[in-house]
């Protein structure tokens, strides 16, 4: 019989807050103590239309609910300015915190590696939750190795705040710890519409691409003189996400430190 993990969820009513409420209602040992949202303060996650039948309540100030409540995990699905924020409370708090929330800066990373530390506190920064995109990720570290050139192409919802996505920069950053630096294509290579190359990144490019329909989806291509290779994830239910959720929440219990990338985790 697993142990209790009391979970404090940042993020209800957003896309993948609601699933990550399916996920603590259907998990035995999971157990919703408190909602962090911008709304509804005060009232139980129950009495929202559309959530399901928990009666953890909901705060809209963070301060109070990390006060009041005894959380073991926080679990953050928001954006980057509110998921700062609430990772940054967590810490100090001594809860461990499970980030989904992408768009952080590399000085926000910094500061809540360092709470870790001062705290003794271990957190999870995950970009990407669905196994299939850590594999596509670490797949594409491999490739790199043996393929130096590469362009990146990521393809999400038009709701989607920050770009390049979570996972895009964490692929640049495990590809850049393969290959030696350079930079690609024609030097001389002009955009006659600004931005037609994609953002840079060690000298290749990331290109965000923003329509509905699509809910996450990343190719990775390499070039060389005869061939290309694409490597391929495409997340078509946010369900794909929940899978990681749950190994994040059970392993953070194990960790007193810092991790960025569910890889970092996997035997
Ligand atoms: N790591 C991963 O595998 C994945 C990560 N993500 C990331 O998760 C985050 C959420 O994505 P998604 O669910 O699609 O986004 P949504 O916009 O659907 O949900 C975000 C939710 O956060 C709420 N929110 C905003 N500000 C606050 C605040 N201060 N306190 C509490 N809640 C707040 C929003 O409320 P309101 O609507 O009222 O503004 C909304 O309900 C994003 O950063 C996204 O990139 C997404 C999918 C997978
Ligand atoms: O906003 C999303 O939807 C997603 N965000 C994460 C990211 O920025 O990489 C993970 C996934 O791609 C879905």
């Amino acid at each position: 019989m697993s142990h209790t993990i009391n979970i404090m969820l940042a993020g209800p009513r957003g896309k993948m807050g609601a699933e990550a409420l399916k996920l603590i209602e259907r998990t035995d040992h999971f157990h919703l103590v408190a909602c962090l949202d911008r709304k509804y303060d005060g009232m139980k996650v129950q009495d929202i239309e559309g959530l399901p039948a928990l009666d953890a309540p909901i705060y809209t100030n963070p301060n109070h609910a990390f006060d009041q409540v005894n959380a073991d995990v926080l679990i953050d699905l928001t954006n980057p300015e509110a998921g700062y924020e609430h990772t940054r409370l967590a810490l100090l708090h001594q809860v461990r915190p499970v980030v989904g929330t992408s768009g952080f800066t590399d000085d926000q990373l910094n500061t809540i590696k360092q709470l870790s530390t001062d705290y003794e506190t271990g957190v999870v920064i995950a970009p990407n939750f669905a196994m299939g995109a850590v594999l596509m990720m670490r797949f594409s570290q491999m490739a790199a190795k043996y393929f130096s050139d590469v362009e990146i192409i990521e393809k999400h919802h038009d709701q989607k705040l920050d770009a390049p996505s979570g996972t895009a920069v964490k692929t640049a950053q495990l590809i850049q710890e393969s290959r030696p630096s350079q930079s690609q294509g024609h030097p001389n290579e002009t955009e006659t519409i600004d931005g037609a190359r994609g953002a840079d990144y060690d000298g290749f490019k990331i290109h965000s691409v923003r329509l509905p329909g699509y809910i996450a989806e990343q190719e990775v291509t390499f070039g060389q003189a005869g061939q290309t290779l694409k490597i391929t994830h495409s997340s078509t239910d946010r369900y794909s996400f929940m899978s990681g959720v749950h190994f994040a929440v059970e392993q953070v219990m194990q960790q007193d430190d810092y991790v960025y990338g569910l890889e970092n985790l996997m035997e």
